[in-house]
């Protein structure tokens, strides 16, 4: 049972958030939901939750989800071994087939389900639906310590966004302005291939086609730790690259941080990377101010 000093507490946090609601109304926030992110069942209905009242509030979300943790037990069940490589999963014909079977079914449905068992109504897409998300095959290089030769990195069918043809988005919202899309980050090329694309990236180029006022990555750390692992708050978009070159973002964090600066150059107002294990991170990030995690601008 709520006492009155807890049913004050929650009139007097609604009445503050007054502001940020009035600001957001209305936007579009792309969250990109990764699998460590995704916890257990409260926390991924906690979520959902989150995400059902933004949609009544006037925003607009748009999901994009990750799940290589997901990926990675299907894959060690069959055999597959698997490798990273900055952070992207090195992408061969039977990792590819496990990697779009996972994200654009269970993970997919999944959480179009919990959103739907929140009162909301979710809709699930790829990016092969309507070709709302255009990819080709990445390319990386190293440099080689001692001849400092560059060589090039084959990631098989790894992804880089090459187009986002968001009229499949505003076909459905212009249907049921209810609907809130759910995206599994599987690319497809050109000639029909499909593409692996790391769903930090995916999210990115849909914020920035979208342009979104909130690029949100939900992942499983504070935000962006440095080397003495203290939570940076702020990063200038121009300082992401020097916090990679000098070793301080790692692994997963690269894509984040590269995805998050592209963003915001490309006119997204602002990313941010935070903890979803966090009870109702995505509520306390737009409608308090204490922001959580770190925000690139
Ligand atoms: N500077 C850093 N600050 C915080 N986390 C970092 C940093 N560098 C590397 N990481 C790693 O990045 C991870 C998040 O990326 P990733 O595992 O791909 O998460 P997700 O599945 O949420 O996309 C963290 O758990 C952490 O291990
Ligand atoms: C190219 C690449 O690395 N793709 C990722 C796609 C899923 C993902 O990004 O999931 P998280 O956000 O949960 O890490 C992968 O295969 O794991």
């Amino acid at each position: 049972m709520t006492t009155q000093s807890d049913a004050q507490f929650t009139a007097r946090t609604l009445s503050e958030a007054l502001p940020y609601i009035q600001r957001y109304a209305g936007q579009t926030i792309v969250v990109k939901y990764g699998g460590h992110a995704m916890g257990d069942a409260s926390l991924a209905l906690s979520f959902a939750r989150d995400v059902v009242l933004l949609k009544a509030l006037g925003l607009n979300p748009v999901i994009v989800h990750g799940g290589g943790p997901q990926i990675g037990k299907l894959l060690d069940k069959l055999g597959i071994v698997s490798e990273f490589k900055d952070g992207l999963r090195v992408t061969d014909e039977a990792t590819m087939e496990v990697v779009e079977m996972v994200l654009s079914g269970p993970i997919n449905k999944s959480i179009v389900r919990a959103i739907n068992q929140a009162g909301g109504k979710a809709v699930g897409l790829s990016g092969a639906d309507g070709n709302l998300l255009r990819a080709e095959k990445a390319t990386r290089t190293t440099r080689d310590p001692d001849s400092h030769i560059e060589q090039i990195v084959d990631l098989g069918f790894v992804g880089e966004p090459s187009e986002v043809d968001i009229s499949v988005l505003n076909a459905l919202l212009q249907a049921d302005a209810a609907l809130i899309p759910v995206v599994a980050p599987v690319g497809v090329g050109a000639d029909g291939a499909r593409y692996n694309v790391n769903a930090d990236t995916a999210a990115g180029a849909l914020a920035a086609a979208l342009k979104a006022s909130r690029l949100i990555l939900m992942t499983d750390v504070a935000g962006v730790l440095d080397k003495q692992k203290q939570l940076i708050r702020e990063i200038p978009a121009s300082q992401v690259e020097l916090l990679i070159k000098d070793g301080t973002a790692v692994g997963g964090m690269i894509p984040k941080l590269e995805t998050a600066a592209q963003s915001v150059n490309h006119g997204v107002g602002a990313a941010v990377i935070l903890d979803g294990r966090a009870p109702h991170a995505l509520l306390m990030e737009l409608f308090t101010e204490h922001g959580a995690g770190t925000l690139v601008s």
